[in-house]
């Protein structure tokens, strides 16, 4: 929508040839986005070929869980080399890769001019609505990044640039775990000091391994960090929060679910933030009672009281020595 609205023409390709019908016949999609008409200059089209002949920007947004089975398709489909800009959140377990490096493997150097980063707090919902959102775009290559924030920059939707492309995918993945435990906090009945003490420590987890990973640590206080996690913890809109709601209310997580029918990318992040913690010998207290929650069963309660009654600890911690590289290369980067 942000797109047709800027005057492009945009194609969707969709899997469901009745949803691909009613996106062109009726601009509507009823599922995804009720009572909103579509720009006229939106279409959509099941043949992946049709829908990306002749174009030099893929917007990608399919779920996480699908990138090892849509990229393959889209690379062996591609006639010339494209940009990609990519919108969805997670890492991928045992890989513990970033979407955009999954793209970078699953898609040949011929057909790729550039990978971008779209991440930032911007439910579907309210975009739809042309309500006033900001996103940030990050890419290893400066000149795709800002060609991205051209391209979707408009008077309702403000794109900031980042070169920080760490720190926004893994502050973009990393939150929806926070969200999920929001939900459940939310669920069993606390109130809003438990709320925030989670988002709080919670960020602070995040920082410690992003920090690890080779992130800038102010990202984490931007769009894609705080931003992000502000309103993913916060609204009902949110997918994750609405499952960490129902777990907490006493419901299964396979129930949860399938009863949901959407992706809920912070059950597979918790496990990928989970093993890369261990690998990298980062403490991540909130994301590891997370875990032993949705994976082994752990009553939510006493995963609340674990943390309570963790070892008495300082705030802050001096995380000098881990960020120092990171801030030097970020000022070198800013200044060139
Ligand atoms: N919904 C939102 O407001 C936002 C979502 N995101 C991210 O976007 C990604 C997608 O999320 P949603 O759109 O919310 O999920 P969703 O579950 O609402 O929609 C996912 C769409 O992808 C399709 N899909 C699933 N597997 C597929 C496959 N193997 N091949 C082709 N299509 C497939 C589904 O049919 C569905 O149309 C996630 O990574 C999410 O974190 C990011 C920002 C905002
Ligand atoms: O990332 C989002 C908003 O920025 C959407 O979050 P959910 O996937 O929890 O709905």
């Amino acid at each position: 929508i942000v797109l047709a609205d800027n005057g492009y023409n945009v194609s969707v390709w969709t899997r469901r040839p009745e949803q691909a019908l009613e996106i062109t016949g009726q601009k509507t999609n009823k599922k995804y986005l009720p009572g909103i008409n579509l720009p006229e200059n939106i279409t959509a089209n099941t043949k992946m070929e049709d829908v990306i002949n002749g174009v030099d920007t893929i917007v990608l947004v399919t779920p996480t869980l699908s990138m090892r089975e849509v990229l393959p398709k889209l690379n062996e489909k591609l006639q010339n080399p494209v940009t990609i800009i990519h919108a969805s959140k997670g890492i991928e377990p045992d890989s513990l890769k970033r979407i955009s490096e999954i793209i970078e493997e699953e898609v040949e150097e011929k057909h790729l001019k550039s990978v971008v980063v779209l991440s930032g707090p911007s439910h579907a919902e309210e975009v739809s609505l042309r309500q006033p959102t900001t996103v940030t775009v990050s890419s290893k290559d400066k000149q795709a990044c800002e060609d991205a924030q051209d391209l979707f920059i408009n008077n309702y939707f403000r794109v900031y640039t980042n070169q920080d492309i760490i720190g926004v995918e893994i502050g973009g993945a990393l939150k929806n775990i926070i969200a999920l435990g929001a939900g459940i906090s939310d669920g069993l009945g606390h109130g809003d000091n438990s709320k925030a003490a989670l988002m709080t420590r919670g960020l602070a987890e995040i920082t410690r391994l992003g920090g690890q990973l080779g992130a800038n640590p102010l990202t984490f206080a931007g769009l894609t960090g705080i931003g992000d996690l502000i309103v993913t913890c916060t609204s009902t809109h949110s997918r994750n929060w609405r499952a960490g709601y129902a777990i907490g209310q006493g419901k299964k997580l396979d129930e949860v679910l399938s009863g949901m029918g959407m992706a809920v990318e912070g059950v597979r992040t918790t496990l990928a933030a989970s093993q890369l913690a261990e690998r990298y010998g980062v403490s991540m207290p909130i994301t590891s009672e997370l875990y032993k929650v949705l994976f082994k069963n752990k009553n939510p309660k006493h995963a609340v009281d674990d943390l309570m009654k963790r070892d008495r600890t300082h705030e802050v911690e001096d995380l000098t020595s881990v960020f120092a590289t990171q801030l030097m290369d970020q000022s070198k980067e800013n200044n060139q």
